[in-house]
């Protein structure tokens, strides 16, 4: 779950684009990147880091032109520690295209080596983005013939990118000289919108704050396997492309990944986590009597919206019992176990007097590995709670995620082939309470419209795409480096380092 947004405008959109990659900063802090575009030519900066620290004004600068795109990085394939996969990639035929990637490809291997042998396309990285990038190319060049790029060309091209690539990807791409092209997976598993700015700019994006943040008007979702050109001087094309689209979403966007004041596929993911906190009020009265719970505590951020509804129908007071470092980041999305594991420590503090001889009910969003809920429940009983229960917003997290969420490995989730009973004994509370995967799936689904579903694998085990073995997702994770313990990155701490 990358960020990434494209814009067209009639003025430059350095500064932009640089704002929208700091509203999209919560889905990616590994690496950032820009392109833009002027009389042809691109502009790129790309390194690891967060946002801040990877565009300074000499970068800026140097960023020309009235189009571009850009992406934050959480890495979901290749090598999370290498420069050369943060994003956009580049390929300068036909035309010259740049590409950003949100999602992650289940048959890149086989793409790969197709591409080689094939298409006589050499990929020179591990990342899925640079293979669906040639892929398209490819596609592009077989429409085109030599002959001037018409939008049913790039279409027909897209047509057969969703042919050829499986898995899920929102994609943005820049063709030199000619538009900005941006296309859902036929799930539509990760998201994408377009909005439009009162001067005329177009903007597509991973989610709407970027729009509201940057002042653009929402226009609408892309749908899934649609395809949407935005031609230089502002036309906007757009086509149905896939055979059989539907429209389900990953619902761990709901859950965690997205900004609770974004809308997606028309769902207030803020109402999705009050939703949530309502169905899992009631799991918690048939576990742990309300009058034993002296206190509801959120674990900060993203359980808030649930915590604070549960506690309302349980006639609890709610409390903040942990202050939150703003400085660091988004602790789940960070690569490597050891670097997770401390961070939740350098990230999150306790309120002692918020614990002391009290029963208190812990809320977060999900537990997926265990590192936040076991640090958390240690820190709550040394600042002297008497009972502490924890409560999960989300089912257990059981199976690997292959979408663009990084969990390659049934065997680092906690809840992995265990009873609800061995997950609580491993965090150490006193009484676990989980959502049930229907109950999730209604409290999020019932604030849909168009919905055929959800993709919600990792909570379930079903893959939306229907196509994914227990080979394939062994094969998918040798193709990681740097997901696994004992790879750490050494060279970066869990705070922004300025130094960088
Ligand atoms: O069981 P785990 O493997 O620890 O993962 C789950 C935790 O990670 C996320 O928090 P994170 O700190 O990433 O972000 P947040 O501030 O948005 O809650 C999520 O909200 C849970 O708290
Ligand atoms: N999380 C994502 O969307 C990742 C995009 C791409 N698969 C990468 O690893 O760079
Ligand atoms: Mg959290």
């Amino acid at each position: 779950m990358c960020g990434i947004v494209g814009v067209v405008s009639n003025a430059p959109v350095n500064q932009l684009i640089y704002d929208a990659l700091l509203l999209l900063q919560h889905r990616g802090q590994d690496a950032a990147g820009i392109v833009t575009q002027q009389d042809r030519k691109f502009f790129m900066h790309k390194a690891k880091g967060m946002v801040k620290d990877v565009f300074r004004t000499r970068n800026m600068r140097a960023l020309l032109g009235n189009s571009g795109l850009g992406q934050v990085r959480y890495p979901t394939a290749g090598n999370a520690f290498s420069e050369e996969e943060a994003q956009p990639f580049y390929v300068n035929a036909p035309f010259g295209i740049v590409l950003v990637h949100n999602g992650n490809l289940t048959n890149a291997k086989a793409l790969k080596a197709e591409l080689f042998n094939l298409d006589h396309r050499h990929i020179n990285t591990e990342s899925d983005s640079e293979v669906l990038l040639n892929v398209l190319a490819h596609e592009i060049e077989v429409s085109t013939r030599g002959l001037p790029l018409q939008p049913q060309d790039i279409f027909a091209a897209v047509s057969r990118v969703h042919q050829r690539i499986k898995g899920s990807y929102a994609v943005i791409c820049h063709i030199a000289g000619h538009g900005l092209l941006a296309f859902r997976d036929p799930f539509g598993i990760r998201p994408l919108c377009i909005g439009k700015g009162a001067d005329g700019t177009h903007m597509v994006a991973s989610e709407s704050v970027v729009l509201e943040g940057t002042s653009h008007q929402f226009v609408r979702d892309v749908q899934p396997g649609e395809a949407v050109f935005i031609a230089l001087d502002g036309t906007v094309h757009s086509q149905q492309c896939a055979v059989n689209p539907q429209l389900m979403p990953c619902i761990f966007e709901f859950v965690y990944l997205a900004r609770p004041d974004s809308v997606m596929d028309g769902i207030s993911v803020y109402q999705a986590r009050l939703n949530l906190g309502e169905t899992l009020a009631k799991r918690v009265i048939s576990t742990v009597p309300p009058n034993e719970i002296d206190v509801v505590i959120p674990i900060p951020e993203s359980s808030r919206p649930s915590a604070a509804q549960l506690a309302q129908l349980l006639g609890l007071p709610y409390r903040e019992g942990f202050v939150k470092n703003r400085y660091v980041g988004r602790t789940f999305i960070m690569p490597g176990q050891g670097v997770r594991k401390k961070s939740v420590r350098q990230k999150l503090n306790v309120i002692a007097s918020e614990f002391k001889g009290r029963n208190v009910l812990l809320v977060d969003d999900s537990i997926v590995r265990g590192t936040t809920s076991k640090e958390i429940v240690q820190m709550a009983r040394d600042a002297g709670a008497r009972k502490v229960y924890m409560a999960s917003a989300a089912p257990p997290v059981r199976y690997p995620n292959v979408y663009g969420i990084d969990m390659p490995t049934s065997s680092e989730l906690v809840a992995h082939n265990r009873t609800v009973e061995e997950v609580r004994e491993i965090i150490g509370c006193d009484a676990l309470i989980y959502q049930d995967v229907d109950g999730m799936k209604k409290a999020i689904g019932a604030l849909g419209k168009n919905l055929a579903g959800f993709d919600a694998s990792c909570f379930d085990g079903v893959y939306v795409t229907g196509d994914i073995s227990s080979d394939d997702i062994v094969r998918l994770n040798e193709n990681r480096v740097g997901a696994e313990e004992g790879q750490e990155d050494t060279s970066r701490l869990a705070l922004p380092n300025h130094a960088d």
